[in-house]
């Protein structure tokens, strides 16, 4: 059995736009250090990130549930960098096959493009896009039908099961949720510009890419003066999601249902299945033998996010 590390993660593009208080910001700011300095101790040859995108690199053109990157390179949205990944092709690649071989329909991108669903979490808890390889792994979160919990679950499985067998020292990471509800726009209420946008929206110009991001600031500064019509944070259900995962009760998780999750916690609560996905990934490659725990939770609506942490080690 490799040496395997786990830390989930929410992003937000909205960190240092539209802030909290900075008692908040310095106590978020030091759990993420601590989570790095964890990264650096653990010293990974290999890092697996699941996370989401939010149609910067997936369109509805052709929309998988889950795509490997064997090559992927960051848009560079909001405060990330842009740039390529060091993604190691060959491990991909036969990442890639074990998943298929195990009956999930992972698709594959030699050229993938990721937003700051991932090179978030990657810049703050290894502190640059290139520190170590990555293998990439998307979850769609955004665009329905969407998957269940349950096939999240297995994906993340069938992962671990690759990352036992492949010796090497890996830190698998979770990035996205947990409750909220950002302006995404939606493909059924959507107007004929903006489902062209969603169809096909690939590499917009800076001004395209700047309006959008300036609506996502608005949204979140209206959000935070209570004043916005984005359905709210819901703390009792982020606590509720994290204890499961804490407690490895796969058949609660097994059991949330997708309409459920929009009802209770927003439409991006999707994003959550990348720690499904990643802490299923732990269980498989520690063959059950690690112990989660969850350090940190605040729902900070100038973030518009439910943020929370979650760190997982072997035993
Ligand atoms: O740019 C976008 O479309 C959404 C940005 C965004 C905002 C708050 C929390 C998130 O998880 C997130 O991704
Ligand atoms: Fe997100």
């Amino acid at each position: 059995m490799s040496a395997v590390l786990l830390q989930c993660l929410s992003h937000t593009p909205l960190k240092g736009y539209v802030d909290p208080q900075p008692e908040v910001v310095e106590e978020v700011a030091r759990m993420v250090a601590a989570q790095r300095a964890e990264v650096e101790a653990f010293d990974p040859e290999l890092i697996v990130l699941f996370a989401p995108d939010h149609y910067n690199g997936f369109f509805l053109d052709t929309m998988p549930q889950f795509c490997i990157g064997t090559a992927a390179t960051s848009v560079g949205d909001y405060m990330t960098s842009a740039g390529p990944l060091p993604v190691p092709r060959e491990i991909a690649e036969a990442c890639a096959e074990h998943v298929v071989a195990a009956d999930i329909d992972l698709a594959i991108s030699y050229r993938m493009l990721v937003d700051h669903g991932f090179a978030q979490p990657i810049e703050e808890l290894t502190g640059s896009l290139d520190r170590y390889p990555v293998i990439p792994i998307f979850i769609n979160s955004v665009a329905p039908p969407l998957v269940s919990f349950r096939r999240a679950r297995q994906l993340g499985e069938a992962v671990g099961e690759f990352i036992r067998g492949l010796g090497k020292r890996t830190l698998i990471l979770g990035s996205g949720g947990l409750s909220h509800n950002p302006p995404v726009p939606q493909m059924a209420t959507a107007t004929a510009e903006v489902a062209e946008r969603l169809i096909a929206g690939r590499n917009p110009g800076p001004e395209a890419r700047d309006a959008r991001q300036q609506r996502t600031i608005a949204a979140a500064t209206s959000f935070a003066a209570g004043t916005s019509p984005l359905h709210p944070l819901n703390p009792a259900w982020d606590e509720a999601f994290m204890d499961n995962l804490v407690r490895q009760d796969w058949t609660a998780l097994d059991a949330y249902g997708n309409a459920a999750i929009t009802e209770a916690a927003g439409a991006s609560a999707h994003e959550v299945k990348t720690w499904v996905a990643a802490n299923a990934a732990m269980n498989a490659a520690t063959g059950g033998h690690y112990r989660a725990e969850a350090r940190y939770y605040k729902a900070i609506p100038e973030w518009i996010a439910g943020f929370a942490a979650l760190t997982g080690v072997a035993v």
